[in-house]
């Protein structure tokens, strides 16, 4: 057996050689530039050894193959010379695997992800397990880089270029049926025979590489030349699209996978590493890279200091409507802990029920879970109109209409009928939790649980404490949602918390520019451009007029006078307009809408007492929405609600859809200075009074020319 400082070879007696990863000191393998000579060390006694017929290469670590190379080398690099030669130097060791004359065989358990997903592309077979923790892809392009090891030329060579295209714009991940199905693994087996397998591919030789099976559509697309430039052009008009210009990684993609495609391998690898080098030293993937970052660091804080969080096995949830229904489905399919739903009647248990079967059924279709496993899951899941089963809840989540003395009656019947150390954890998302615990007899168990819609798809909650919360309360709640795969932030009690208080300003400054006549769907192209997924005025109409009113009043009587929506927007509800639930709203829907097409609803102007004539560019709309929410993050900051900037700038990214390319509101506010923004917001104050008065921290950063961030 030879060893290197993370490689060990073993001949096994059938002259199968094993080689077995294994980063000491590191939780996950992933890839670093020092590995370039243990490899060449390797291969030089393989090539040496006469006797051997083949190859496995696995991780040594329980549950992870490889997950990529190591982010903070590319983070420390400071050239974009430095940044492609670790890109080449990956290939050239990859090119030296796949050259070998014997097969390599990868055996894949746990995430296979970036260049770990690259190395297993140049073994000549892919076993992997059907594990869930095993999953596959190159996620690059959500770090703002791409595949800078091969993965742009051996991904559309082993799936074709349609998936490969797909999955590398995308960053999306495979479980091992989904990545057998696209033709990137050969094989799948439990974990316990994975090595096994493994050999007994590597003893039958090198296979022989089968041509993909293309549909004719497919074939045109993908065989010809014409095709081809078709494919091309429109994946660049619909990645536009989605980027607005935003993104320079996913156009780079492009260009690099059709270069490879038009000239041949070795021309694609070397523009691939020429743009790896680019895109590393580009300001959008320093703040995408600052997101992983924040996000794993994040991983490991309890919420609590050192109180350690007590273990949920069963959990039950107030309310089966979309968020009752939400929360029921992640608790059970993501967390894995039986849920008890209770409803006021069977509708609406039955409701939930079935939003959790449809999608399910949705992933059990496109092959991400077995039939088992959503069997199982569904099994998980329970419901009654009154408190039985949930005597043995450890925690109960309400979702239940936004008024304080329902939320308060609920407490008590918490109380009542469950355990004494049972946490009742609210989903309000503007009443102060405070408020809900005013009359707890254990107040202790009292948080807020603010989760956003939809939730199976949104990754933020807020954890809320209020001041007499435990502390064993917070690390448990913590704990639970990180189970259920959402990022908590821990936040001061307070109306609206930090999210909705950031979000409202910014929306009432949306509705204050449609007051003053700019055209609905240019106020949304104008946020679109500059980089959140949906416009204000979509926003409202998908979240509710009804609900954006009933906030509004709670969050300017406690905080003041900046947060009293415009009052025309009474108006909207005396017309019996709340939005897209009732098809009635700023745009047509149902019957009026027209297919394809998102249409405004031009009767609302009249409605508002409005003439629609656009006279605002789209950077002023931009703007003007812009510093209300920056301004807000920063008071929010000043006045403890938010722990830190980091915790600012993950909830806005993960809870609003703040553009992930600026790297949340705080470091926004670095890249713009201060001052710059202190200027802004001082001349939209002079203008129009007020509520665009600065934070005091704001000012005092401006006047110190302090950062956020070092
Ligand atoms: C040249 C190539 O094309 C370029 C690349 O490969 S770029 C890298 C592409 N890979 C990625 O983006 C994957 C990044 N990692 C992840 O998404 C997640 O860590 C994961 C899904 C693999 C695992 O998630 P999870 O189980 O929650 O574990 P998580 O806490 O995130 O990570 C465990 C540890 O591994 C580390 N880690 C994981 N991936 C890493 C990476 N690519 N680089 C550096 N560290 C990494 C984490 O920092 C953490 O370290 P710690 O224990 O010392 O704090």
């Amino acid at each position: 057996m030879t060893t290197t400082n993370s490689f060990s070879l073993q001949i096994r007696d059938d002259q199968i050689g094993v080689i077995t990863m294994d980063i000491a000191g590191e939780s996950m393998n992933v890839l670093k530039a020092a590995f370039a000579d243990e490899i060449s060390a390797l291969l030089a006694e393989i090539n040496a050894n006469t006797q051997l017929k083949g190859l496995v290469f696995i991780s040594g670590k329980a549950d992870s193959f490889i997950a990529g190379a190591d982010i903070s080398m590319l983070d420390g690099c400071k050239t974009a010379e430095e940044a492609q030669a670790i890109g080449r130097m990956g290939q050239q060791m990859f090119a030296q695997l796949e050259q070998l004359s014997i097969p390599l065989v990868a055996a894949i358990h746990g995430p296979c992800l970036g260049g770990g997903l690259e190395l297993a592309m140049a073994c000549h077979a892919r076993v992997a397990t059907n594990d869930s923790k095993t999953v596959l892809g190159l996620p690059e392009v959500q770090l703002g880089l791409l595949p800078g090891s091969g993965g742009t030329q051996r991904l559309p060579r082993l799936v074709g270029l349609q998936k490969a295209l797909d999955m590398i714009l995308t960053g999306k991940q495979l479980r091992a049926a989904q990545a057998k199905k696209a033709g990137l693994v050969d094989e799948v087996v439990p974990n316990s025979i994975l090595l096994d397998a493994a050999v007994k591919r590597a003893l039958k030789g090198k296979p022989q590489r089968e041509q993909i099976k293309l549909n004719l559509v497919g074939k045109v697309l993908e065989r010809t030349p014409f095709g081809r430039n078709v494919l091309f052009s429109q994946a660049r008009k619909q990645t536009l699209k989605k980027t607005q210009g935003n993104y320079p990684a996913p156009l780079k993609i492009l260009d690099v996978i059709k270069t490879g495609v038009d000239n041949g391998m070795q021309e694609g690898l070397a523009a691939e590493a020429k743009a790896f080098g680019e895109l590393c030293m580009t300001k959008e993937s320093a703040a995408l890279r600052s997101l992983f970052f924040a996000t794993t660091q994040m991983k490991k804080e309890s919420g609590a200091g050192d109180t350690k969080p007590n273990k949920v096995r069963k959990a039950a949830v107030l309310g089966g409507g979309l968020m009752g229904g939400g929360i029921a489905n992640v608790t059970a399919t993501k967390a894995g802990i039986p849920v008890r739903i209770k409803d006021i009647n069977q509708q609406g248990i039955s409701n939930a029920l079935k939003y959790s079967y449809s999608l399910l059924q949705k992933k059990f279709k496109r092959r991400f879970i077995s039939k088992t496993e959503m069997q199982k899951q569904l099994l998980l899941m329970t419901g009654s109109t009154d408190y039985s089963g949930f005597h043995d809840a450890d925690i109960v989540v309400e979702a239940v209409f936004e008024d304080l003395a329902l939320k308060q009656q609920m407490v008590a019947d918490i109380e009542q009928h469950c355990a004494e150390h049972t946490i009742f954890a609210s989903n309000t998302s503007s009443l102060p939790i405070g408020q809900i615990a005013a009359k707890a007899t254990r107040p202790e168990n009292v948080i807020g649980l603010h989760y956003f819609s939809p939730v199976d798809k949104m990754p933020l909650v807020e954890v809320i404490a209020h001041e007499k919360t435990s502390a064993e309360t917070i690390a448990t709640t913590v704990a639970f949602a990180r189970k259920q795969g959402k990022t908590p932030i821990v936040v001061k009690d307070g109306a609206g918390f930090y999210v909705n208080r950031i979000l409202a300003l910014y929306m009432n400054e949306a509705a204050n520019i449609l007051l003053e006549g700019e055209p609905v769907e240019k106020i949304d192209k104008a946020l679109v451009k500059f980089g959140f997924p949906v416009g204000p005025v979509t926003l409202l109409d998908e979240v509710g007029i009804d609900v954006g009113a009933k906030i509004s009043p709670i969050l300017a009587t406690e905080l003041g006078e900046r947060f009293v929506a415009p009052a025309a927007f009474d108006k909207l509800l005396a017309d019996g307009r709340k939005g897209k639930k009732t098809e009635k709203g700023f745009y047509l829907y149902g019957k009026n809408a027209k297919k394809g097409k998102k249409l405004v609803d031009e009767t609302v102007y009249r409605v508002l007492g409005v003439t629609p004539a656009p006279r605002l560019n789209t950077d002023e709309i931009a703007s003007r929405c812009m510093v209300q929410m920056l301004n807000e993050a920063v008071r929010t900051l000043e006045e403890g609600i938010i722990a830190s900037a980091r915790d600012g700038d993950i909830g806005a990214i993960f809870g609003i859809g703040f553009p992930p390319f600026l790297g949340g509101p705080f470091r926004y506010i670095d890249q713009l200075g201060a001052a710059n923004l202190l200027a802004q917001l001082r001349n939209l104050e002079s203008r129009f009074g007020s509520r665009f008065a600065p934070a005091a921290l704001l000012v005092q950063m401006a006047e110190q020319q302090q950062k956020f961030y070092a």
